[in-house]
């Protein structure tokens, strides 16, 4: 499908970017756009994959001209620009609701002026009953790509989206960290063993991303089904892997974070549609002329329950590690360690 085509990336320097292209690369694809306001990683990505294929543009989706400058001749977008770090959207709530939410109103009306056929929109677990900043301006941004998808013809756009947990090893995130505390011999810091989350791997990730790219209708939100685990059972199964034995110094719960995370809320869990591996939650196709849809209330939402890395599928220490050898990353991480 993607043959002779072009694939706009936003946030393209990202992990999620670059294993889009390690996916990409080898196909037929005519064109990859990266767009991202960084041009030193532009820069690396440049050296690095050493391709015609790959165009780069430096542009921030704060700023809609810069999307429009970028976005002639494409034919699908990927958006995954976004700020995502909770600690930091906690203290500059603003900055996320302009990269999140407006920006992801800009790349949509400029997808949509622009031709595009295809938006897909990257979003996360924070954004089911959101707590923090980060996870309220996720949100948000589905309400927009929601409502936005049906101010077009899905003949001519369709826009939808995906929702994922915490993806291993990606860049600022738990499992990097935990790996450099042991390579430096330090404590591993864990904010509350019990807490959990939903584990999924880059390539599970733009795997999500594919399924909705074939398969979501506007307005759609795809879920893929994810085992979880609990951070203090993830420390451990790192150690072991390394054969140490820092020590676990728990330090509390960071602003704004959650026990445990949900993929569905409870009256998304009533709609959706089990696809296997998946879920498709649907966009709700009522008008604003709600009496013309009493019979059609949700009186059946009492009996059923959302899905979250509470209760999903639980990994143990054995489960976790094969999960996490499954990393390059994390291979290659090991090696090393084990070379020195
Ligand atoms: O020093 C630390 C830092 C974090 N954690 C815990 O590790 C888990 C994962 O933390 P982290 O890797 O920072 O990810 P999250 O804050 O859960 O957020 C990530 O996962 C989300 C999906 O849930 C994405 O939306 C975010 O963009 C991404 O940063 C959480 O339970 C943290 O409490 C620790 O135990 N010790």
């Amino acid at each position: 499908m993607f043959d002779g085509k072009t694939l706009f990336i936003s946030g393209g320097t990202g992990s999620f970017g670059n294993a889009v292209l390690r996916r990409f690369l080898s196909t037929d694809i005519r064109e990859i756009r990266i767009f991202s306001r960084d041009e030193k990683k532009q820069d690396d990505m440049r050296r690095l994959y050493k391709t015609d294929k790959i165009k780069y543009y430096i542009g921030d989706v704060r700023d809609i001209q810069s999307i429009k400058n970028a976005i002639y001749g494409v034919d699908y977008i990927f958006h995954a620009a976004a700020l995502k770090q909770v600690p930091s959207c906690e203290f500059f709530p603003l900055e996320a609701v302009k990269t999140n939410i407006i920006g992801t109103d800009h790349i949509l009306t400029a997808a949509i002026d622009g031709g595009v056929k295809k938006v897909i929109c990257l979003s996360t677990d924070k954004a089911a009953y959101p707590i923090n900043a980060m996870g309220i301006s996720k949100a948000m941004m589905e309400k927009v790509f929601i409502a936005k998808s049906k101010t077009v013809d899905p003949k001519r756009c369709v826009i939808c989206g995906t929702r994922y947990g915490n993806v291993l090893a990606s860049r600022g995130s738990i499992v990097p960290l935990f790996i450099e505390q042991i390579k430096a011999g330090i404590p591993l810091t864990v904010t509350n063993p019990d807490m959990t989350r939903f584990l999924m791997s880059l390539e599970e990730a733009v795997e999500l991303v594919m399924y909705a790219f074939e398969q979501g209708q506007a307005g759609d939100i795809m879920v893929q089904k994810s085992p979880a685990s609990t951070i203090g059972d993830l420390a451990h199964a790192l150690l072991e892997l390394f054969e140490v034995d820092n020590e676990i110094r728990i330090i509390g719960t960071r602003h704004g974070e959650k026990l445990y995370e949900t993929l569905l809320t409870k009256e998304e869990y009533y709609v959706a549609e089990d696809m296997g591996d998946f879920y498709r939650i649907p966009a709700d196709t009522r008008d604003l002329n709600y009496d013309k849809y009493f019979i059609e209330g949700n009186q059946k939402l009492s009996k059923d329950d959302e899905y979250n890395s509470n209760n999903t599928k639980r990994l143990d220490i054995d489960q976790i590690k094969t999960k996490l050898l499954e990393l390059q990353y994390v291979r290659d991480e090991l090696n090393s360690w084990k070379q020195s």
